[in-house]
């Protein structure tokens, strides 16, 4: 017992079995199988259509609407899978990106009624291991015995539903002295879950007093405006004007979350820069793929602000849900000092979108 992977850990490889393309099996009252339908093969599929049975893709109510497909399920939908079905139509129901060259898939015809608990916890599986969200479902008989003849995961859908609904703990790893440009007292503090995902980091700058609130960023990674100085958005400008406004008062602590494209991923990130090509602002984007406009949480940041010793910042921000998840998880947000700084040509009618959409504060 003592060697073998517990629930979190179980729930990692069924991740990285998902990313692969490799199915897994939900064990319950309604034991199935799994696949993601951005990674299914030919193959796979073809198996999965000889076995029988109704199989379904499950996908969230947003791509639902787009595809006027009824989500008797709430959150999601259970389409059926014609018996013929071939690869072309399972991922062009999953992924929006000839919508519009390809507008019918269907019509679609939803399940409705029975048990759906192990479709919406495989969507939750798929969302977090960053693939489009959508799975290919079929109901087993002999679950375990399945599963052992093709070596496939088993993860116990009761057991798992409490793991994914909360956030996995955060450690602190390692911390160092890191001399940079802003401030000669710099010092990186990495922290690590228990759920194999990824890291986040916290550049302290100076040696901030902890019983006085401290000046501070909650910074969402972006590849393509951090390292490529993109000008799709502001967040290389908003990076950098916080770290220099750090290191001109001596004193701060910028984190820095891991949570790319507001948490779906830079591959699904660029799927939505895709659709933004063709004339979708940043929130329908996400919707069209399937996501929230920001699967984001925040609390990440003050978990580790806490861990630090940190209760209470100056946060520099534009968006308003940063300061209430701050304040609703136990850090006091003393003041929100504005961060305007960035905006260009090509981004105005984004930072326009989310001033209108998403609450930022212009
Ligand atoms: N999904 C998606 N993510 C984006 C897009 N543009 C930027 N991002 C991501 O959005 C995050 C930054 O969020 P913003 O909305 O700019 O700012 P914020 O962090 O909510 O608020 P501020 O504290 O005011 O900067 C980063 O993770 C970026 O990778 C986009 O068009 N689609
Ligand atoms: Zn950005």
């Amino acid at each position: 017992m003592v060697f073998g992977p517990d629930i979190t850990e179980q729930l990692a490889r069924a991740r990285a079995d998902l990313r692969l393309g490799v199915p897994i099996v939900l064990a319950g009252s309604r034991p199935v199988l799994v696949m993601a339908a951005e990674t299914l093969t030919p193959a796979r599929l073809t198996g999965l259509l000889a076995l029988g049975g109704e199989p379904v893709l499950a996908i969230t109510a947003r791509r639902a609407e787009t595809l006027k497909a009824h989500a008797y399920d709430g959150s999601f939908a259970r389409v059926l899978l014609p018996h013929d079905a071939a690869l072309r139509w399972v991922k062009s129901v999953a992924d929006p990106a000839d919508d519009l060259r390809n507008p019918m898939k269907g019509p679609l015809t939803c399940a409705r009624g029975g048990d759906a608990t192990p479709h919406g916890l495989a969507i939750d599986l798929i969302k977090s291991a960053r693939l489009l969200p959508a799975a290919v479902i079929l109901d087993l008989t002999d679950a375990a015995q399945f599963a052992m003849q093709n070596g496939l995961t088993v993860i116990d859908l009761n057991a798992a539903k409490p793991i994914l609904a909360a956030r996995s703990p955060l450690h602190p790893v390692v911390n160092a002295r890191l001399p940079m440009e802003v401030s000669e007292a710099g010092r990186l503090h990495i922290f690590r879950p228990d759920d194999g995902g990824e890291e986040h980091y916290a550049i302290e700058i100076g040696r901030p007093d902890r019983s006085k609130p401290v000046l501070a960023r909650l910074h969402s990674a972006c590849f393509t405006g951090d390292i490529m100085g993109s000008l799709k958005c502001d967040c290389g400008p908003q990076l950098h004007a916080a770290m220099a406004q750090m290191g001109s008062e001596g004193n701060g602590v910028l984190l820095y979350l891991n949570q790319e494209g507001r948490g779906i991923g830079l591959t699904n990130k660029m799927r939505a820069y895709s659709l933004q090509d063709q004339g979708f602002d940043t929130v329908e984007a996400n919707h069209r793929l399937g996501f929230e406009d920001d699967e984001r949480d925040f609390r990440l940041g003050s978990d580790i602000l806490k861990s630090m010793g940190f209760s209470s910042v100056r946060l520099l921000t534009n968006n308003p849900r940063k300061v209430e998840m701050m304040e609703a998880s136990g850090v006091k947000v003393a003041e929100r000092v504005p961060l305007k700084v960035g905006e260009n040509r090509h981004n105005h009618a984004y930072l326009a979108t989310k001033a209108a959409k998403s609450g930022h504060l212009l």
